[in-house]
Parts: structure tokens; sequence; C-alpha cells
């Protein structure tokens, strides 16, 4: 999909350069060698190596793949101009990690959550096996299915509201601004912190416990903030909840699953997840 590369050792060390990528995410930004941010930036340089490499040599063939890389060097603007091969590449790692880590993380929690709720995960496997039902059992669904997964969207939206791997987002104050008797002075970065905000009790009733049906009130407008907001809001934040919502709807339906450490820590940076990575057991439920 990104890139079109068989399994392979190289893909194994691209999948580890990621991960590596991710932990100096949000490191301290010490760069020398030992640091977490030092290794963070070497396995950068790694994969825009390597990205760099296969557009090299895609363009000398004029050889085209059904896939991201292909689709973000024939991208034309209005004026037909073409990305950069340094824009490429540089969005390349940066869809990467914003719409692959992301998903990833939203449904290991949301496993996590249903895992410990076993009166949640009933009604969406009620309401997922009613929507397969209703179908003659065809596991697919479209579109026209969503308006009857209420209690899966609600899912979605509680899973995301209690942890997601953007616990802050990135401002500059572009005037001076005057906020809980402090000013902030034109220019400077501002970080976010709209977990808070997610967590707070003045807006969520008892915030650190899953549940769904919460949001069959709407909330106060302005405190779900999960995928920013105004002109940098989330590019893939429609996405992501339909890929959630296609993932809970087959393991509902044809999985159970435990957790083997449900009290394993959890440690929030750089990304939330349970120390032991959420370790599970899955049954299947159907042949
Ligand atoms: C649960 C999943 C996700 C969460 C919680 C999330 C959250 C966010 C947040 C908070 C921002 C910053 C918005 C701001 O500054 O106002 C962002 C930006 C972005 N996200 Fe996501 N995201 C998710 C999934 C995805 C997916 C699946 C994709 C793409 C396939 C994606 C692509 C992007 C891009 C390209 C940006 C930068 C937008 C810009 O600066 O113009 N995200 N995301």
């Amino acid at each position: 999909m990104f890139i079109s590369m068989e399994p392979s050792p190289l893909t194994e060390q691209i999948d580890q350069w990621f991960g590596s990528l991710m932990a100096g995410l949000r490191a301290f930004p010490l760069d020398f060698p030992g640091t977490t941010f030092h290794h963070a930036r070497k396995c950068r340089r790694k994969l825009n190596a390597v990205f760099r490499h296969e557009l090299e040599a895609r363009k000398k063939v004029d050889k085209k793949c059904d896939d991201l890389m292909s689709g973000l060097m024939c991208t034309e603007d209005e004026q037909g101009k073409r990305l950069s091969d340094e824009e490429v590449v540089d969005n390349m790692v940066n869809l990467v990690v914003a719409g692959y880590e992301s998903t990833a993380s939203a449904i290991m929690w949301a496993t996590y959550h249903l895992a410990k709720s076993p009166a949640a995960l009933a009604k969406l496997r009620e309401e997922n096996v009613a929507v397969s039902e209703s179908k003659g059992g065809s596991l697919m669904i479209t579109h026209d299915d969503l308006p009857r997964m209420k209690y899966t969207a609600k899912v979605v939206e509680e899973t995301i509201r209690m942890a997601n791997v953007a616990p802050m987002v990135h401002r500059v104050a572009n005037r001076d601004v005057e906020y809980g008797g402090y000013t902030i002075p034109a220019g400077w970065p501002v970080l976010v912190w709209v977990r808070s905000l997610h967590t707070d009790p003045v807006y969520y009733q008892d915030p650190l416990t899953f549940n769904p049906d919460r949001w069959d009130k709407p909330v106060k407008p302005g405190t779900y903030q999960a995928f920013g907001g105004g002109y940098r809001i989330c590019a893939g934040n429609m996405l992501a909840k339909l890929q959630i919502t296609i993932m809970l709807h087959h393991l509902s339906i044809g999985y159970e699953w435990e957790l083997l450490n449900p009290d394993a820590k959890i440690n929030y940076l750089p990304h939330p997840r349970p120390l032991d990575g959420a370790a599970m057991t899955f049954r299947k439920l159907r042949a």
C-alpha cells in the first residue's frame, strides 16, 4: 500500500527504524550518541535513504505502482506542478507515522477497554452480529451500514477520548494572548495539552472510566479535540474512525479475547500503551 515491497529482511529493518523513530518523537531533544532522540534522527535518515533509493529506481525505469509512493510522485497541483523528491520522501515517512501507528494504537486501546468491559463488548457484538445477519451473514460492511452502527461509533469515540497518539497539538501565538491571568506573547510556541481536556471531570463525568454511553449526549462544543482543529485538523480523521469501525466489526463478530496482564502499568510517553504492549490471547468464535 505504501511502497509495494514484499516482506523481506529490509521491510523488517524498516519496521524497526520506524519503531525507533516513534520512540524518539517526543523524547527530550538531546542530539548526541546514546540518546533516544539521536537514535530516532539516525533512523529517520536511514528511512529517507531507503525511500529515496526506491524513488530514484522508479524514475529510471518510469515504474508506476498502485501505491502511495507512485501516487505522491504523480500528484499535480492546479498549475501542473509536482512534489519535489524531498517532499515525496517526507510525505512517505510522515504518512506512515501519522496514519499507521495512530490507528494501530487506537485499535489496541479499543480491544484493551473492551476486554475489561464485558457489557460494552456484548452490546458491540450484538449490534455487529445484527448488521451481519441482516446481510445474510456477510462479514463485509459498507458505508450504508454505518448509520446502523451507533453503538460501534460510540465505542470508537470513547476509545479515542480515553487515550490516543496525540495528547497534545502544537501552535504558535500569532498575537499576545491573555489566558488565566498570564500573557502568552506573540510568537511563542504553545503546547495545547488536549488530553487534560478529555479527562477533565468538569466535561466528562468519571473521565477515566470507559463508558461509550456517555456519547448519547452531545459533548460541550470545544471539549473534544482528539483530531485537533482549524486549518491543521487531522487530515485522516474520517479514515481513522472508519478503520477502527471495520476492525471492531470483524473482531467483535469473529473473536473473543483476554488481556494477559489486565493490571499492567500504563506508559503515556512517547505514546500511551500498557507496559506489556497489551498482550492478549484471541480465540476464533466461528469457523
Ligand atoms: C486515532 C487516529 C488519529 C489521531 C488521534 C490523529 C490525531 C491527529 C492530530 C491531533 C493532529 C494535529 C492536528 C492539529 O494540529 O490541529 C493530526 C494531524 C494529521 N494527521 Fe492524524 N490522527 C489520527 C489518524 C490519522 C490517519 C489515519 C492519517 C492518514 C492516513 C492521519 C494524517 C494526519 C495528517 C497528514 C496530519 C497533518 C495535518 C496538517 O498539519 O495539515 N492521521 N492527527
